[in-house]
């Protein structure tokens, strides 16, 4: 049986690492082989990609330069890492995917809709979630805790160093993507303590895959 494919998105900070990695676990204590994976990046080659992206290299370039940089990027992961564990019947968890480009690239950096579908089918072909979970919470708290993992000292990398009124507009975007594909989507709060979105996250994935049947 194919495995599953869960993605995690969000804004900066909001918590999709520590939530990926607790449902990782949680999964393996039941018993499911997974595999955790992050974009841009998941592939060596798309690693270095990833790097051009935030170290700020393609900024100067432009949203759709950007675009081109993670399908490209985005292909190769797909090609290499995700089809082939899906393939194997393991689950993916993945952190960002197609709706950062929709969020980022699309609604804040004004790339056309039909193009950003275009590349998606491009980079992923039939390779699409099973299930997304949204993380949201105000931009400020998600700022504040990257600024808290980070340290005082470090320099926020290309999106994070974008104004706030930039990341509210990012949750924004997320909300409505959550709102415009529900069968594929859920919105979780992600405000409180790691622990009860931690509760939220695994009542979500148990509902939708594992009461849904799609899991034995
Ligand atoms: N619910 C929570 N409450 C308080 N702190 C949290 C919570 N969840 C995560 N954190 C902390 O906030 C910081 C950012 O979390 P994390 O790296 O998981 O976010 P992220 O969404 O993956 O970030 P990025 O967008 O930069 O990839 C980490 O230091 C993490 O330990
Ligand atoms: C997949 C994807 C990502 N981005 C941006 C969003 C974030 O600012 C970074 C990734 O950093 P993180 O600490 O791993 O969250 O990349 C993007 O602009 N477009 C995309 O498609």
């Amino acid at each position: 049986m194919r495995g599953r494919f869960i993605t995690f998105e969000g804004g900066e900070g909001v918590g999709k690492s520590t939530q990926l990695k607790r449902l990782a676990a949680a999964l393996e204590r039941r018993g499911v082989e997974v595999i955790v994976t992050r974009e841009p990046g998941g592939s060596p080659r798309a690693e270095a990609l990833r790097d051009v992206l935030l170290s700020g290299g393609a900024k100067r370039f432009g949203p759709l330069a950007e675009t081109v940089l993670v399908a490209a990027a985005r292909a190769d992961h797909v090609e290499r890492t995700i089809r082939p564990a899906l393939d194997r019947g393991v689950w993916a968890l993945c952190d960002r995917f197609i709706d950062s480009t929709r969020a980022y690239q699309g609604v804040l950096g004004g790339v056309e809709p039909e193009l950003i579908r275009a590349f998606e089918t491009l980079a992923a072909g039939q390779t699409m979630p099973d299930l997304t979970l949204i993380l949201d919470a105000p931009a400020a708290i998600g700022l504040e805790r990257a600024k808290l993992r980070a340290g005082a000292l470090a320099t926020p990398d290309r999106f994070e160093a974008e104004d706030g009124s930039f990341h509210e507009r990012l949750r924004r975007a997320f909300v409505e993507i959550a709102r415009a594909e529900p069968e594929r989507c859920l919105l979780i709060d992600a405000g409180g303590d790691a622990d009860v979105v931690e509760r939220r996250v695994w009542e979500a994935v148990e509902r939708r895959l594992f009461m849904a049947g799609a899991v034995q």
